[in-house]
């Protein structure tokens, strides 16, 4: 099915492929794996290796605009996330993160320029076929509120198996692993529709994490946790990345976004005006500019805060 230019589809992307890829972590693996075609060396001196095969997604924006109405929200927007990268997405309120989102997840198409999945026009690839490669936790609740919260994390499931067919004893086994990963398990049967914020975000994340999709896209899926439950899922999308699939996170919590991603893009009135390694690419001038509050950056017990002058 093909859909007009600027058209909204609605609804969220869900899941899968399995990764071909190996991270390893510490010193001394260096030597034994120059021969393997990519090399990545991740923050906190973690070393992570992966074979970039056909079955990775690399997702690219070419010149993105979008307006809805009068109001542009993007604007000549283009990035490229490629695997084994974190990248956070930053911004003020109303600078169309979610819309980006949104548009490079293919639920909604770009008035101008084009979202590419491996080389190929997004608006051209089977929505299936999508569903394998990118995996959403959207920042609105899903409509999944006749279901059970297990059930919601088997839809994960069904970008592989088919929407009508029942979970097998396996899938039921791993959704409640991913469950348990972010301590939602003991919610299983209950109705998605009573679950508070915070267990929903965590349910969701748990199905991306059944889906094996490459790229997550995540659109503040820290917002309604509390520290723990941040960490929590924060170090499992770090994994993620080390293993070689990617993520694309919207975050507001800048603290976060150092010590978790690897890159940042900077989003300002629908412009993407930095792209670029967190460390040095997060400025005091640039942060105070995008967010108009006076911004100084410090150090707290070797982590990078951010507090208004
Ligand atoms: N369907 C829509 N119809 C009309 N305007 C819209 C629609 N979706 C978004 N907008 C507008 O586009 C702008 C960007 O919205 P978007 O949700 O992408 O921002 P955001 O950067 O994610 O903001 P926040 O940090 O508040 O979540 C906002 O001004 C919003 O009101």
């Amino acid at each position: 099915m093909q859909f007009k230019s600027g058209e909204d589809r609605g609804g969220d992307a869900s899941p899968s492929v399995p990764l071909h890829s190996a991270s390893l972590h510490g010193k001394g693996v260096l030597s034994s794996v120059l021969s393997i075609p990519r090399l990545r060396l991740g923050r906190r001196g973690r070393c992570c290796v992966y074979i970039r095969s056909s079955e990775l997604t690399t997702i690219t924006a070419h010149n993105l605009t979008h307006a809805f109405g009068p109001t542009e929200v993007l604007r000549d927007v283009s990035l490229t996330i490629e695997p084994g990268e974190s990248v956070a997405l930053v911004g003020p309120n109303g600078a169309g993160k979610t819309t980006l989102m949104r548009t490079l997840a293919g639920l909604l198409d770009p008035q101008g320029g084009r979202v590419e999945l491996d080389g190929e026009d997004l608006q051209h690839v089977d929505r299936r076929q999508v569903a394998r490669k990118l995996s959403v936790v959207p920042q609105a609740r899903p409509q999944v509120f006749e279901f059970s919260a297990l059930e919601v994390v088997l839809m994960g499931f069904h970008a592989r198996s088919g929407r009508f067919s029942l979970p097998s004893k396996d899938q039921k086994t791993r959704a409640l692993q991913a469950m348990e990963r972010l301590e939602v398990a003991h919610l299983a049967e209950r109705a998605a529709s009573v679950l508070s914020g915070g267990e929903l975000q965590r349910v969701l994340m748990a199905r991306t994490m059944v889906t094996e999709a490459d790229t997550w896209l995540l659109d503040e899926p820290t917002a309604s946790l509390d520290l723990r439950h941040q960490v929590a899922l924060l170090d499992r999308v770090s994994e993620h990345c080390a293993e070689g699939g990617s993520a694309l996170a919207v975050l507001h919590d800048l603290a976060l976004v150092d010590r978790y991603f690897d890159r940042v893009v900077v989003l300002d009135a629908g412009r993407a005006v930095a792209d670029g390694p967190t460390a040095s690419t997060l400025t005091e001038s640039l942060l105070s500019e995008v967010f108009e509050v006076p911004l100084r950056g410090g150090t707290v017990a070797g982590r990078k805060v951010w507090v208004v002058e």
